[in-house]
């Protein structure tokens, strides 16, 4: 699963690069509530992010995907008195449909998680 924050400059823009740091800790401790023990989450950019779901059929990754799209859509992010808001965009790609080795999974999550993007963010796209 590629998960990419949405108009993640504006935050920098608006707030500071500061904030934008501790947005970006808030959101990853967010994300890693809202998985499993056995899923495993990893920051690949700058607000980009991976989650690797052992043992998942598509439709629990839809399930885990729109908790943590929901999730983060809903959560006000208080820094001293300011509150940021911030939404995510998804895509993945499953092992055995779209492909086996991690190269081709994370290009094909890639390019839906850019469908996402280009179909208004806030959402998942799974093919
Ligand atoms: N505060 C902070 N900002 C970062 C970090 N890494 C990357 N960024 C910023 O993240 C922003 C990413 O911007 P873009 O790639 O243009 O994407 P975006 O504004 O999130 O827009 P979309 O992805 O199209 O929704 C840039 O402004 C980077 O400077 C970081 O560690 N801390």
């Amino acid at each position: 699963m590629c998960l990419d924050l949405d108009h993640f400059k504006t935050v920098n823009d608006v707030h500071g690069h500061q904030v934008g740091d501790q947005v970006l800790k808030q959101v990853a401790s967010t994300m890693e509530e809202n998985l499993r023990p056995s899923d495993l989450l990893a920051r690949v950019g700058g607000e980009e992010f991976q989650v690797l779901l052992p043992d998942t059929d598509i439709e629990q990754a839809g399930e885990i995907a729109e908790r943590i799209r929901s999730t983060l859509y809903d959560l006000e992010i208080r820094l001293n008195d300011k509150v940021v808001k911030i939404t995510v965009s998804v895509g993945f790609a499953q092992t055995g449909r779209d492909g086996e080795d991690i190269d081709s999974l994370m290009r094909i999550g890639d390019q839906r998680l850019y469908e996402a993007k280009a179909l208004g963010r806030n959402r998942w796209v799974t093919g």
